[in-house]
Formats: structure tokens, C-alpha cells, sequence
């Protein structure tokens, strides 16, 4: 699906990804830890030509279509939710209102509710760029740091959400501090020192 080759990328002389190569095949499932600063939202913003790599590759297969939650979600602040969710969909031209009319329901979020985006609170926001990175039934979902100032039973629904969208078979990708232990991620990446190693021992240490 998506394969990486030799990815340098800095910061005014400040590298922060060095020769990084992934290969992600369809239907993945993929946690990737690092410290603060490791590069990982520097790394989903490549895959989503957000950012430009210094050198290196990204080859995409042609069906790739990229849902992503980086950092904070941008929205036009004097709009309503359903204004800003019609209008990112509007860009692939693909707005399924009942579907996402059903993904407002699930995170406690009114679509048709008259409060501007500038009114929501940290979580109703984040709930807002979860639902628009995965409103379109995009195959490749990339999500930085997505429970941030979600509440606890949001974080349940959640959990269960990415796994039954693994189990659809998109492949999903999620860059996080906190470990979730009810999703069921199959592989463990650690960004570190520019690059992305599996990380085998992950779980076991997690769980000390
Ligand atoms: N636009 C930019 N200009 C200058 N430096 C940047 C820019 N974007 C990122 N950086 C730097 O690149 C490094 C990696 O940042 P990045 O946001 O990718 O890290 P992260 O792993 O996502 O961190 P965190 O866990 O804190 O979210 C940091 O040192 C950051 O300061």
C-alpha cells in the first residue's frame, strides 16, 4: 500500500528523520511510540504531503485515500460541525450525511447542532477530527495522538471503533503516549533517533 525508502527530513539543520524506511501493506495495524520530539506528526504530515522530504521516497498504490488526525484539527471557526464536516468532505466530494450523521451519534456529538466550531471544547473537537478523518471510508487512517481530552467511555468507544474499521479491513496507523490495550494493533513501531524499528518488547515492558 504504502512504502517508504531512505525518508530524511529537517529542521533548519536540525534532522529529525534519518534514512527512515516502512513498508505498510493493506490492512495494517500499527502503533508507533517515541518521545516527545521523536518525529512522528513530522512523519504523518510527509505521508499526507502536508510536509516536503529533504530526500527520499513515498510510493503510494493509485487507491490510497488518506483520512488523517494531526495534531490540532483545523476548522473554520465560525462554522457550524456540520458546515466544517461537509466542506472537508467536499474536497474528495464525498459526503455520506447519514454515515456521518451516525459517527456524531456514537461519539455524543449533535451534527445538526447550531454552535460554532470556535464554542466546542478540546475533546468535542477531537471527536470532530476523528469522525472527519474516517467519514469518507479513506483506506489509509492516520491518527496523532486522537484520545487527547477524550473522556474515558469516548476513549472505550474509540477503541472499539478502530478495531471494528481494522476489522473491515482499512489499515490504520496511530501515533500515541498512552498504550491502549483494547486495540488490537499488530505490529509496534518505535521513532527513534530518525528512525522506525519494530518494537518486539514493547508490550512486555508496558506491562511492568
Ligand atoms: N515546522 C517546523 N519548524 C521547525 N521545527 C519543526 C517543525 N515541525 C517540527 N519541528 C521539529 O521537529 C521535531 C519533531 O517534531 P514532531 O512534532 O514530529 O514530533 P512528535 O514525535 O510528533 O512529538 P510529540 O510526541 O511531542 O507530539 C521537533 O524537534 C520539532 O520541534
Amino acid at each position: 500500500m504504502l512504502e517508504i525508502s531512505k525518508l530524511n527530513k529537517s529542521f533548519h539543520k536540525h534532522s529529525v528523520l534519518k534514512d527512515l524506511d516502512l513498508k505498510i501493506e493493506d490492512g495494517d495495524f500499527i502503533y508507533i511510540h517515541g518521545i516527545n520530539g521523536s518525529g512522528k506528526s513530522t512523519l504523518f504530515k510527509l505521508i499526507c504531503h502536508i510536509l516536503e522530504a529533504d530526500t527520499g521516497c513515498i510510493v503510494m498504490d493509485e487507491d490510497v485515500h488518506i483520512g488523517a488526525l494531526i495534531e490540532n484539527p483545523g476548522f473554520l471557526e465560525n462554522e457550524t460541525l456540520l458546515f466544517n464536516l461537509r466542506f472537508l468532505a467536499s474536497l474528495k466530494h464525498h459526503f455520506d450525511e447519514t454515515h456521518v450523521a451516525r459517527l456524531c451519534t456514537l461519539f455524543q456529538l449533535d451534527l445538526y447542532s447550531p454552535i460554532k466550531m470556535k464554542n466546542y471544547s478540546l475533546g468535542m473537537r477531537q471527536k470532530a477530527g476523528i469522525i472527519q478523518a474516517i467519514m469518507e471510508n479513506q483506506n489509509l487512517i492516520l491518527l496523532d495522538e486522537p484520545t487527547r481530552g477524550l473522556d474515558f467511555e469516548s476513549v472505550k468507544i474509540f477503541c472499539q471503533l478502530v478495531n471494528d474499521l481494522h476489522e473491515q479491513g482499512k489499515t490504520i496507523i496511530i501515533a500515541a503516549h498512552d498504550y491502549l490495550t483494547d486495540i488490537h494493533y499488530q505490529t509496534i513501531y518505535q521513532l527513534k533517533n530518525g528512525q522506525i524499528i519494530q518494537d518486539q518488547d514493547f508490550k512486555n515492558h508496558y506491562s511492568l
